[in-house]
């Protein structure tokens, strides 16, 4: 079912310290910044040779990564990102198996214009997953 990692994405508590961190400190490469309000955050990709990172910061009220970062406040990394050749075929799948799909279990679309589902941490080894249709 999985294909390449597509990202590792990490919730940050300061978007300019992280960007600092990984475009000068790191010397990455970074996408501009973009706001997501469907999915409650502000993200800058950090691109590498083989992947990406995610850089996560919560946009407006009752953002999905509020509550990870009041537990830690430091930040850190928040979910992996797998690709999929087909997220409804992937999606019925998991179901099946008793997977819960995070959200009204339908895709939205994400941060590369294509559809992501996520997949409840508890029943993935205590990680958050992302699959992106690509
Ligand atoms: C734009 C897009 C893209 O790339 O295209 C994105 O990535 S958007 C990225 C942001 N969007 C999302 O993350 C959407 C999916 N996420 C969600 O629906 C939520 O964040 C949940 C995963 C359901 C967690 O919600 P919330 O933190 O409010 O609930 P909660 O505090 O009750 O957490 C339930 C339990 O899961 C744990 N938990 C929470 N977030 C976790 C994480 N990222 N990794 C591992 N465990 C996690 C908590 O510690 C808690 O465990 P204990 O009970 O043991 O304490
Ligand atoms: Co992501």
């Amino acid at each position: 079912m999985l294909g390449r990692v597509n990202h590792i994405a990490i919730a940050v508590p300061d978007l300019d310290v992280a960007e600092k961190s990984y475009g000068e400190t790191l010397g990455a490469k970074l996408s501009p910044r973009q706001d997501l309000p469907e999915h409650g955050v502000t993200v800058v990709f950090v691109t590498l040779p083989n992947t990406k990172v995610e850089l996560l910061y919560p946009l407006g009220a009752g953002s999905p990564i509020q509550s990870f970062l009041d537990k830690n406040p430091n930040g850190g990394m928040h979910h992996i990102c797998y690709e999929v050749d087909d997220i409804l075929v992937a999606r019925d799948k998991l179901l099946a198996g008793g997977a819960r799909i995070l959200g009204d279990g339908a895709p939205k679309i994400g941060a590369h214009g294509k559809p992501v589902l996520f997949l409840h941490p508890k029943d993935f080894l205590g990680t958050l997953i992302e699959l992106e249709q690509v």
